[in-house]
């Protein structure tokens, strides 16, 4: 897999040509009356022109044909595990944990990233544009010829399981497990991967992601805006007779045949990109003292809501750092949250949960569902002698916080077959140590 290149920051306006094609981005406006090389001008814009200008993102793409160019769209059944029907399932507050995610044999069942996704759960309403999706893409073959845009919502992909190739319409972008990229609503790409490939998707239909504020942190840590990684201009000379463009559109897949790639925009500027982040490069900060911070302090991105501090989904990961708080239980306390927690790991073992939680696989505890340390987990860490210990070395798990009620899907509870009936034994063994003397 080549190396490409990519312009660094967040939320910053880019400009991008693809280098066969000098100035190629018009100079001082955005629509000339004929643009460089014959191209064509297309805005697309990721909020209403009204937005505050804090919030106002577009890019203009300058390409060889519009995007309108395409035959009439007609449902497209290839993703049979895509819903966004959270009625199908009667509620469930247990404890819920999966084990990894099988992803088919290529031999046996040939899948592309889209039609390998498998919603969990979600909650919200695609057409009133409020709520979020999980799903898990499972996939063993590439989307050559076709491409896929979600008009629904942003899409926060984390792969847990072999390395995604992503042609956007930006250009081009590798995303390896232990980083994650964005796309958001609208634009178009393309997967492509070289062996089974697992992974985790956060999809909002609210807004965009964006960095956390700092408050008293200050102006440095957490995701620092510079390892934020956007693609360059890069556009696909190759002439196609036929190219299937896929669209999610309130919640249902389409496809749409056109005599050309939509991958063929030669410069772009603007604000509105995708964009991709190493976890490695998180700058964590944490209690050196006494007691457990609450996990908000691993936030790399939110997605919020109009509630001030509450937010559509947080997403969050527990990466390795050193724990040093003294006279204190150091794993995750018992709790129980109005929030819903979806929890993935990507790599090695979560500190609260010794065993049953596997790389690949999921927990959910949804809104005031008591969790916390398994029995093994509280022995261990009530008993630890306190010295400064690296933890969660060469492991990492994430969550998907979310102020909305997750409802799980059939997928989710029953055709995987990966839920584990017996997660709730891991707090049985549990003692009362209570004593009292009179
Ligand atoms: O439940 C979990 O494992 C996630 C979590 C971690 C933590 O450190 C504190 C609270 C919390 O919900
Ligand atoms: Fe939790």
């Amino acid at each position: 897999m080549s190396q490409y290149k990519y312009l660094t920051g967040f939320g910053g306006h880019f400009s991008s040509e693809d280098e066969r094609c000098p100035n190629s981005l018009p100079v001082a406006q955005n629509s000339p009356q004929q643009c460089p090389y014959g191209l064509y001008a297309e805005q697309l814009s990721g909020s209403a022109f009204t937005a505050p200008r804090s919030e106002n993102v577009r890019t203009w793409l300058y390409r060889k044909l519009p995007s309108a160019v395409h035959k009439p769209f007609q449902p497209f059944s290839g993703a049979k595990y895509l819903s966004n029907n959270w009625g199908e399932q009667p509620p469930n507050p247990n404890q819920m944990r999966w084990k990894p995610f099988d992803i088919p044999a290529r031999d046996q069942k040939s899948l592309t990233f889209v039609e390998g996704l498998h919603t969990v759960c979600g909650a919200g309403d695609i057409r009133a544009r409020h709520g979020l999706a999980i799903h898990i893409y499972l996939c063993n073959v590439s989307m050559d010829d076709s491409a896929f845009y979600n008009s629904d919502g942003d899409f926060l992909i984390v792969p847990q399981e072999g390395i995604l190739d992503i042609t956007t319409e930006l250009g081009r972008m590798t995303v390896a497990p232990n980083e994650i990229c964005v796309i958001p609503q609208g634009i178009r790409f393309a997967v492509r991967v070289k062996s089974p490939s697992r992974g985790y998707i956060l999809e909002v239909f609210d807004g965009h992601f964006c960095l956390p504020d700092l408050g008293p942190i200050g102006a440095n840590g957490l995701a620092n805006p510079r390892d934020f990684e956007t693609p360059v201009a890069w556009f696909d000379n190759t002439d196609f007779k036929e190219f299937r463009v896929i669209s999610k559109y309130q919640g249902s897949l389409f496809e749409a045949e056109q005599e050309h790639t939509v991958f063929d925009v030669v410069a772009w500027h603007g604000n509105y990109v995708p964009y991709k982040y190493d976890l490695s490069k998180f700058m964590v900060i944490n209690s050196v003292s006494f007691d457990h911070c609450d996990p908000s302090i691993f936030t790399v991105l939110t997605c919020p809501s109009l509630r001030p501090g509450t937010a559509i989904a947080d997403f969050v990961i527990f990466p390795p750092r050193w724990s040093v708080q003294e006279h204190t239980f150091r794993p995750p306390y018992y709790h129980r949250n109005c929030m819903s927690e979806f929890m993935g790991l990507i790599l090695g073992r979560y500190e609260a949960k010794e065993e049953g939680f596997a790389a690949g696989g999921a927990t959910l505890h949804s809104m005031m569902t008591p969790h916390g340390p398994d029995a093994k987990c509280f022995d261990g860490a009530s008993n630890a002698e306190l010295k400064p210990e690296r933890i969660a070395e060469g492991t990492q798990a994430f969550m998907f916080e979310s102020s909305l009620s997750l409802a799980v899907t059939k997928w989710g509870v029953e055709t995987c077959q990966k839920l584990d009936a017996q997660y709730y034994e891991c707090w049985q063994a549990l003692k009362n140590n209570f004593k009292i003397d009179n």
